[in-house]
């Protein structure tokens, strides 16, 4: 029998709950933890739509739990938010000394090289595992959509590209949109994958666009201008070019004056709520 996840956090929100849990994963071989906002109307029989939200480098499931405010939209508009952490972590998992590399640094994929690919399966871990236990364990109306930061803004991108008609919705703030050709990603797609490029694509959302398997979805990407990371790491403006070549519908707005941290997501994450529950409603 599998072992239901334990609750380690509890707080009353906004007239919701939000919670903590742990869990052992079936996908990762570890124990995983996973925030979850519970919005009030959940409690009264009104099934709500499901969100889930991918951090970004460094980050765990408690960054945008604590930092990004959104609890209060998503009680009004009776969405529940779902935080993954962004690895598998552990005495027994491979790691790296750099920031961008190991635990903390999964970048949602499935690792096919020694030493990661015994435990870096964050792609079966959030595609099946994950949304399995939610489903099951929160009576939620079926409706999902997908948003992230950074690594997270790929990890949600890619999710979605790689699962048509999953989600209703996508959105990202300040996206590693082409993985494959700048330095985070090459780093991690060289170790996690191997060196040979050709199977990085599957994880690059610029590559799923082009190779067009993927299917249309409503795409909001918000990017602020003082950015560190805009010029070296990011790059939205080429997937807006992909997207616009297809005559997807992704909007891209581009914030003056905003930087990478999560008083930018705190800023205009109410937008993305919004956004979502208006497909999710739909
Ligand atoms: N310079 C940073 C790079 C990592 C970073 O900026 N992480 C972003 C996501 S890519 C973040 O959200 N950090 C955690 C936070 O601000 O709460 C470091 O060395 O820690």
């Amino acid at each position: 029998m599998k072992a239901l996840p334990e609750r380690i956090d509890a707080h009353r929100m906004h007239g919701g709950w939000q919670y903590r849990y742990r869990h052992p994963s079936a996908s990762t071989g570890t124990l995983m933890t996973y925030s979850v906002f519970v919005p009030p109307a959940a409690k009264d029989g009104r099934a709500p739509h499901v969100v889930y939200f991918l951090a970004g480098l460094t980050c765990n499931d408690l960054n945008f739990t604590q930092k990004s405010g959104a609890q209060r939209v998503a009680a009004e508009l009776n969405l529940l938010l779902v935080m993954p952490d962004t690895s598998p972590r552990g005495d027994e998992v491979a790691d790296d000394e750099g920031y961008d590399l190991g635990q903390g640094a999964g970048f949602y994929l499935n690792a096919s090289q020694a030493p990661w690919s015994s435990h870096f399966r964050m792609y079966d871990y959030l595609s099946q595992e994950l949304p399995g236990i939610i489903n099951a364990q929160f009576a939620v109306s079926g409706r999902e959509s997908v948003m992230g930061h950074s690594m997270g803004g790929h990890g949600a991108l890619v999710m979605a590209l790689r699962q048509p008609g999953r989600f209703r919705s996508v959105s990202a703030f300040a996206p590693i949109v082409s993985p494959s050709t700048v330095p985070w990603g090459k780093k991690a797609f060289t170790a996690y994958l191997g060196a040979d490029e050709a199977s990085w694509a599957a994880w690059d959302s610029c590559a799923l666009l082009r190779d067009g398997s993927a299917r249309p979805l409503p795409v909001l990407i918000d990017q602020g201008e003082d950015d560190e990371f805009l010029d070296s790491q990011l790059q939205p403006e080429r997937l807006a070019q992909e997207a616009k070549a297809r005559h997807w519908p992704l909007t891209l707005r581009r914030h003056a004056g905003y930087d990478h941290s999560y008083f930018f997501i705190a800023s205009f994450v109410e937008d993305h709520l919004r956004f979502h529950a208006g497909y999710l409603n739909a």
